[in-house]
């Protein structure tokens, strides 16, 4: 391939930007802001579930990174399991179909369960997840999102435990990707549009 080629070919792909910080906009959540919140939702799951053995599960990928960070500030026995599913793809619109790539290890029949997501935006995944866990049988199922979307909600679902409230926007690190990029990212940022228009 001639060089110069080779070079558009792999400007097209993104990989020989400096780096990602740069396609962001704004940074909308410091590294700092997550973690004194992670340990404020750490400090308050640790009183409500002390004595539950609860069931932690990481709804994958997004919610890997809060998840990890998350129950290390729980000090009580907990377990972890880890469910993958995704309905965007390489989208910043929900294709509305959710679809399970992973299923739990772990039966739910008498558990406490609670869910632990990235960000809720339109609701479908949620809403997906929980009828799914419900006729499980679970004990009880409640969910902790790092990110609250509300603007685009197309179910009704409000979380249990919530970071932070996020206006209409894609935003992007932290677990949170678009086209699978920018999870790496340490802080929560707004994408800016010319990367996906
Ligand atoms: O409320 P919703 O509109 O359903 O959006 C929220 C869901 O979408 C994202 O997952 P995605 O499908 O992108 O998979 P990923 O976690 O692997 O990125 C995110 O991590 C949530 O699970
Ligand atoms: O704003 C978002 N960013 C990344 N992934 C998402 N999944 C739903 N909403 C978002
Ligand atoms: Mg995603």
């Amino acid at each position: 391939m001639e060089a110069g080629l080779l070079e558009s070919s792999i400007q097209a792909d993104g990989m020989n930007r400096v780096s990602m910080h740069e396609d962001i906009r704004e940074i909308l959540i410091t590294e700092e802001a997550i973690r004194n919140k992670v340990r404020e939702l750490g400090r308050q799951l640790t009183e409500d579930y002390r004595g539950k053995n609860p069931l932690c599960i990481c709804v994958l990928k997004g919610a890997a990174l809060f998840m990890t960070d998350l129950v290390r500030q729980m000090d009580i026995p907990l377990e972890m399991d880890f469910m993958a599913v995704s309905s965007y793809g390489a989208s910043t619109v929900s294709s509305g179909v959710v679809r399970i790539i992973k299923d739990l290890d772990t039966s739910v029949e008498g558990r406490h369960v609670l869910v632990v997501e990235d960000i809720i935006d339109s609701g479908l995944t949620l809403s997906y997840l929980l009828d799914l866990l419900r006729q499980r049988n679970a004990a009880s199922i409640k969910v902790v999102t790092l990110l609250d979307k509300p603007h685009r909600r197309t179910v009704n679902l409000t979380p249990d435990y919530c970071g932070f409230t996020v206006p209409d926007a894609f935003v992007v690190g932290y677990g949170l990707d678009y086209a699978e990029k920018y999870r790496n990212l340490p802080y929560i940022g707004i994408l800016k549009e010319e990367v996906y228009r």
